[in-house]
Parts: structure tokens; sequence; C-alpha cells
């Protein structure tokens, strides 16, 4: 299986590095040049949290180039998968004009992303291919362009966009037994848009306190004013899903509750895009959820003022 990776941050170059050690093709395109030539100098170097080596592939084995040229190469040569790991924020803004050659090319997608609206961008952008959702729990640090942490080991849920999932031999369940294969834990789901809105609550209500308040996953159990306020926003979360009819386990505001346990020592994502001033995904998290309340009729405050007090933390 050929796959190819667009975007060599955290959860990109974790992907390449235990999808090549376990000897599949991968092709990785990275944001800049300067970031390609280190891997093919250095190698790309996968270790578990305690620092011990998961896997390490030398620069010569690396096929990594500036993401500019991945259309004109896919085109020369297709691969069987590409994998967007790239944020939100990315997807919306340059990724389009990138994959506009692609625009009439069949072509299996793998969205990585938390949050949501990106996937009806996507398949109006490139309506030949098959788009699929990638949910995962997987934890993944960037220590250096070279160098990643697996920071927790999660399960990741690939499940095809707008249609139901495929057999035992469709592209997603191939794609699923790769990962397998590579020392992850991967399932195929025929309810993507249900494994998509759980990971989204769970976000909503972690991320942006943790982000306003500067405290890891774990903090947030401290004190009972801390909880109180993931719960009124937990509420209002399900709320919008009752109203929109979007299936939720009873045991969700328990599961949040355990996640913060999980990854207590983690900094959630937009902690980390906060500290080092980058755009956060909050329009993608809250912000889809907020869209979803105005159309479904139903009142969500506390998530509108949290999307305006993380978005002026970024000038
Ligand atoms: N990390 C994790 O554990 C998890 C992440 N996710 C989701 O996965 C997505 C990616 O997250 P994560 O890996 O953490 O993010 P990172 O910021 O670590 O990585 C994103 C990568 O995209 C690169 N990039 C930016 N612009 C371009 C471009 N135009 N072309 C090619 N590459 C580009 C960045 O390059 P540069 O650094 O040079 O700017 C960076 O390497 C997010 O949507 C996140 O919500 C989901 C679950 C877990
Ligand atoms: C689950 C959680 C909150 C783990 O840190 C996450 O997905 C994130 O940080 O974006």
């Amino acid at each position: 299986m050929k796959i190819d990776i667009i975007g060599a941050g955290s959860l990109g170059l974790l992907l390449a590095g235990m999808l090549m050690n376990s000897g599949c093709e991968v092709r990785l395109w990275c944001r800049t040049e300067d970031q390609a030539a280190s891997l093919a100098e250095s190698g790309l170097t996968v270790c578990n949290v305690a620092g011990e080596v998961q896997a390490h592939l030398k620069g010569e084995a690396m096929s990594a180039a500036p993401a500019p040229l991945f259309a004109a190469e896919w085109l020369k040569s297709p691969g069987d998968w590409l994998l967007l790991a790239v944020k939100q924020t990315v997807l919306h803004s340059e990724l389009p004009d990138l994959l506009m050659p692609l625009r009439d090319i069949t072509m299996n997608i793998l969205c990585l992303q938390n949050g949501w609206g990106h996937l009806e961008m996507l398949q109006s952008l490139l309506p030949a291919a098959s788009l699929y959702a990638g949910v995962t729990t997987e934890g993944a640090k960037r220590e250096s362009g070279v160098r990643v942490i697996h920071a927790g080991k999660g399960h990741t849920y690939i499940g095809r966009w707008g249609e139901g999932g495929g057999g035992s031999l469709s592209p997603e369940s191939l794609l699923a037994a790769r990962l397998e294969t590579a020392g992850f834990s991967a399932s195929v789901s025929n309810q993507v848009e249900t494994m998509i809105f759980r990971k989204l609550m769970i976000n909503a209500v972690i991320n942006p306190l943790t982000a306003i308040w500067r405290v890891s996953n774990g903090e947030l159990l401290a004190s009972a004013a801390r909880i109180d306020l993931m719960r009124e926003l937990y509420d209002e979360a399900a709320a919008v899903c009752d109203a929109a009819g979007i299936y939720r386990e009873d045991s969700l505001w328990d599961d949040i509750l355990n996640v913060c346990r999980a990854t207590s020592g983690n900094r959630s994502s937009m902690l980390a895009d906060v500290l080092a001033s980058r755009e956060t995904e909050i329009r993608w998290i809250n912000g889809a959820l907020a869209e979803l309340a105005r159309r479904t009729g139903v009142d969500v405050p506390l998530h509108r003022g949290i999307i305006r007090i993380i978005e002026g933390m970024i000038v």
C-alpha cells in the first residue's frame, strides 16, 4: 500500500514513522523544504513517553518533500491513500489550492482533523474523491521536525463520509488493517458522524477551558468551580446534539472526565496553539456546535462566549 501524508507535524510524523517502520511505502509532504531536508539527513524517530525509541527510519529511507510538489507527483505516480494531517485552519486556507489539480481524480482521502465542517468543504472541492473521516484518540507530540513522541495510545475509527461502510475488502478495511500492522489500534465504523460528534463534544468541553486557564487536562478536575463550568458547557452541547438528532451515549459526561484523567499530564492541542500564538481550531469545534445550535434553535451562550474569548487571544 502506498500512502501519502500531507502535514509532517505531530500526527503526520507519528503515522509516517510507524507505517514506514512496518514496511509500508510512505511519501511525507512537509510545509517547508527545510523540514524535508532535515528528514532526509537525520531520518525520523518515534519515541514513547519514557523516551524509548519505538521506531527509527534512516534519512535515506525517507521520502519527504515540500507539499506544493504533491499534486504533480501524485498524478505521475498515484498512491492508494492520502492522509491529511494538517490542522483545520490549514485545510480551509492553503490546502484547497494545493489539491485543486486533483479535482476530477478518483482517490481515497482520510481526514484526521478534530472538529466538524471540513468534510463538506473537501467533498465540494474534490467531488470525485472518496472521503473518509478518521476519528483518533492517539496522542502525538512533535518534539522537532525529525522526532515525535507517541504520547498516548488510542484507537482510530475510519468511516466513509456520506455513505455506509464497506465490507471486509473495502479500502477503509484495508487501511485499518494496515494501521494495525503498524502497531496502532484501528477499525472501521459505519457511524462516523456519531464518532466525530463524540470527539467534538470532548474537545468542546476540555480544550477551550484548558486554553483559558492554562492548565493541563487533569488540572480541570482540581476544583468544583472548574468541573461546574465544564458541566454547563457539556449540558449546552448535549442539548444541541439532542435537538439535531445526533446520538450521544449516556456515559459521555463520565467519558469526558475520564479523558481528563487518562490524559492528565497533557497540554490540550488548543492550549498548545494559544501558547505558540497559533490560530486554534475553536471555529471547527465549539464554532461548529454553535452553528448547529443556531440551526436547531438551541441557545448556547456559554459556547458563544468562550469562542470569543479564545478568538480574542490570538491577534
Ligand atoms: N496530535 C494529536 O495527538 C492529535 C491531532 N488530531 C488532529 O490532527 C490534526 C493535526 O494535528 P497535529 O498533528 O497535532 O498538528 P501539528 O500542528 O503538530 O501538525 C500540523 C502540520 O501541518 C503542517 N502544515 C501547515 N501548513 C501546511 C501546508 N500548507 N502544507 C503542508 N503541511 C502544512 C505544519 O507544518 P509547520 O509545523 O511547518 O507549520 C505541521 O507540521 C488536527 O486537526 C488535530 O486536531 C487529532 C487527534 C490527535
Ligand atoms: C482529547 C484531547 C483533549 C487530549 O488532549 C485532545 O484531543 C486535544 O488536546 O485536542
